[in-house]
């Protein structure tokens, strides 16, 4: 023992070293030794219980079934305490293996005596093949189950992701809820198809008795009339099944992507600068077409081949239970063949999935920005990136190939492996007068079936999770609640449009460190024009953004009429404050849908009154369709001036209280910019807050703020910043595109 303490500390100061090695291989070796113990002090208390439980005298003194039971609980507490003393404590893996191990010769011999009245090898004869037999079947048992259900070995990480993938299950359930009659008639039809599916091989088995004896033809015609009725029966329930599903499935899918994408609006700006379009993309198509397989495709699949298999193995039971025992011998290899097939196949074809999404990106860049590429030369670099990538595709799927090689490979040897076995026992079995030969095609088609089902099953059962997860992932933006809330009630029927910033604190979520405005305060008051100026980058968009509450400030408060900004109704608020943008975004539509869009009822003299003032009216009025001209996707049919019109026409339409135009007249010329100014000037209570670069716009402002360093610097009108000669005053080469001679 204090060899052992000294080895420890020994090992901890000499931490790196490469002694370390030495110190770790000693643990193992204990640990090795540890579980040697264990295993030989078990088989020995095993083996003891087991032949113990042949001795006449126990047979005496109980009943056949009360002596087995009671020995089989025996064993598993036996073998349980040798465990526990020898190794500490049970895993689960430990638990399954000896309940399975102690109880299976139990079960098994009351199965046999309940089903077939006759004594199995495990009975009160217990020998050490049967041992044998059990230790090797509950071993093969939880090997498989530990590769089925991976989430075994960490036990309580496990049972929460199963709970988990179990709660999202049921979500998905209630989701279903419209369609819930749908899906029950699917089921009922799932049902029928797969009873009379299963009776059709049985059928064909007597055909083949009848043909092979004496001819019957009351019994030949009998025999192929249930057969056709069943097969036409079987054709109309799947027929109806798959109706009654594919309705459910679409009109589910349906509802599902309206409400991500409801929930994906309504998220805040930030979080579409944080999360990449791909991935959003994704989950409004890929994962909700997964998530709706979780309850409908899925579960339709597994309960059609688990009822389809549950009713053969009973048919084949009838047929020969030590044949079908025999062929059940091969479920465990089937599955485990399929679960790692299944396991590494769908690794690679997300794979492949991925870097095709990636040659497509390529596509989509390239056919968005073809102006660039073709005035920058570069058709052969991007042909090359194409090409690229699309390598990498066909790399991945040259990988695919081997692995089905493989797959298929074992799967024919054990298939084969298996009829081997069957057609050997199967002459026997005739021979012996146990089976006809009607019953034995019988028996081999509903083999070839059930090996089938058994990787159905086994894929099934993973995809299940595949979709769950896909669920969860979809689940995850539904549940998000947006950083910025929407959520205000106010709706006052008068608003003067008084704005005030109270010291502002802000970072944008993608640079949290990075302070935009720091303790920023500022009023633009009703009826007054302030312009915003400043360098790049000081911070003049985010006042506009902020205002426009597409993100949420760290401190300090918005005060719209005396109250937060946030306090607002979100639909109220947005038809109050308008904006236009440097950029305008028109949608593809007509003149009028994009002046009126977000404005339920908006009559054609209010659009054509807001296109007056924007100036817009006229060329509008030269297209040859006029208000209901198409302007193509993004507006790429009218010019960029012309845009710039028809998106503050799209402002102007709501009659805004308080107004932002950031930076709009550069794209639009001096008529133009005069003839909406005078616009403007024609609603004396609006506030108006302009970001801009040219002079003669900024000297019209009751208030020029002058912005440095996330704060106001200077404030005043033209004159007053001028004879100030402070900041307005050395910026204003830098700042402004015209020289005023007069200054
Ligand atoms: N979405 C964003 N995420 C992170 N940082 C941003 C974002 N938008 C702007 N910034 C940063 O915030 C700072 C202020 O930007 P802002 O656009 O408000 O400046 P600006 O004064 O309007 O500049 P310009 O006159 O060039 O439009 C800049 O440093 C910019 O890099």
């Amino acid at each position: 023992m204090k060899v052992k303490v000294d080895q420890t500390s020994d090992c901890s100061d000499r931490e790196g070293y490469a002694d370390d090695c030495s110190c770790m291989t000693t643990a193992d070796m204990a640990k090795v030794t540890g579980k040697g113990i264990a295993l030989v002090s078990a088989v020995c208390v095993d083996l003891s219980l087991f032949y113990a439980a042949g001795l006449v005298a126990t047979r005496s003194v109980f009943g056949h079934f009360a002596r087995l039971w009671l020995h089989a609980a025996l064993r598993c507490s036996a073998l349980s305490a040798v465990t526990l003393l020898t190794l500490g404590d049970l895993n689960p893996l430990l638990i399954r293996v000896i309940a399975s191990h102690s109880l299976l010769p139990a079960v098994f011999e009351t199965g046999t005596k309940a089903l077939y009245r006759e004594e199995t090898e495990c009975g009160p004869s217990a020998d050490a093949r049967c041992w044998l037999v059990c230790a090797a079947a509950s071993l093969v048992g939880a090997l498989f189950w530990e590769i089925s259900v991976p989430d075994a070995e960490d036990a309580a990480a496990g049972k929460e992701k199963k709970q988990k993938a179990r709660v999202l299950f049921l979500r998905v359930l209630a989701l279903y809820k419209p369609e819930y009659l749908l899906l029950l008639g699917g089921l009922l039809m799932l049902t029928l198809a797969v009873l009379c599916e299963m009776f059709i091989p049985f059928y064909t088995g007597r055909v083949i008795d009848i043909l092979g004896t004496q001819y019957r033809p009351n019994e030949f015609v009998s025999a192929l009339l249930f057969m056709g009725l069943y097969s036409l029966g079987s054709s109309f329930s799947a027929g109806c099944r798959g109706g009654f599903l594919m309705c459910a499935i679409s009109a589910f899918t349906c509802r599902i992507k309206v409400q991500l994408f409801g929930a994906l609006t309504r998220q805040e700006i930030g979080f579409f600068e944080t999360t990449k379009t791909g991935e959003i993309t994704s989950r409004l198509s890929k994962d909700t077409t997964l998530m709706r397989r979780a309850v409908c495709l899925n579960v339709n699949v597994l309960l059609r081949t688990f009822i389809k298999t549950l009713g053969m193995i009973s048919l084949m039971m009838n047929l020969s239970w030590k044949l079908t025992f025999l062929v059940l011998m091969e479920v465990p290899i089937t599955s485990l063949i399929q679960n790692i097939y299944d396991t590494h196949y769908q690794r690679l074809s997300l794979a492949v999935h991925d870097s095709m999404a990636l040659a497509n990106e390529v596509v989509n860049e390239v056919v968005s920005s073809i102006h660039v590429l073709r005035s920058f030369n570069t058709e052969k670099h991007e042909a090359r990136r194409y090409d690229d990538r699309l390598m990498d595709t066909h790399i991945l799927k040259m990988r695919q190939n081997p692995v089905r090689a493989v797959y298929l490979l074992a799967r024919r040897v054990r298939s084969l492996g298996m009829q081997v076995v069957m057609m050997y026992y199967g002459r026997l079995f005739i021979r012996s007068g146990q089976m006809t030969t009607g019953n034995l095609v019988s028996f081999i088609l509903y083999q070839s079936d059930l090996g089938d089902n058994i990787r159905t099953l086994t894929y099934i059962f993973g995809d299940m999770l595949n979709s769950v997860g896909a669920a969860g992932k979809v689940f995850e933006y539904l549940d998000r609640k947006a950083q910025v809330s929407m959520e205000g009630k106010l709706k006052p029927d008068q608003l003067t449009g008084n704005v005030v910033f109270r010291n502002l604190s802000f970072a944008y979520p993608t640079y949290p460190d990075k302070t935009v405005l720091q303790d920023f305060s500022l009023e633009l008051k009703s009826g007054q024009m302030t312009a915003l100026v400043g360098t790049s980058g000081k911070g003049k968009s985010t006042c506009v953004s902020l205002l426009q509450r597409f993100y949420e400030q760290q401190d300090g408060e918005i005060l719209l009429d005396n109250e937060p900004l946030k306090s607002y109704d979100h639909r109220f608020l947005h038809k109050k404050i308008a904006l236009v943008s440097q950029e305008p975004v028109l949608f593809s539509g007509s003149i009028r849908d994009n002046i009126a869009y977000g404005l339920a009822e908006c009559s054609l003299d209010e659009i054509q009154e807001a296109a007056r003032k924007a100036n817009a009216h006229d060329f509008i009025m030269k297209l040859e369709k006029g208000y209901d001209a198409e302007v193509g996707e993004g507006g790429g049919q009218l010019s960029k001036s012309q845009r710039q019109q028809i998106a503050i026409a799209r402002a102007l339409v709501r009659q805004p209280q308080v107004l932002i135009l950031d930076e709009i007249t550069s794209s639009l010329d001096m008529t133009s910019e005069n003839k909406i100014h005078q616009a403007l000037a024609s609603c004396p209570n609006q506030t108006l807050l302009v970001i801009a670069h040219k002079l003669r716009t900024i000297q019209r402002a009751d208030q020029i703020v002058v912005i440095d360093g996330g704060r106001v610097q200077e404030r005043g009108t033209h004159q007053e910043l001028m004879e100030l000669k402070g900041s307005y005053y050395r910026l204003r080469e830098e700042l402004f595109e015209e020289e005023n001679p007069a200054q």
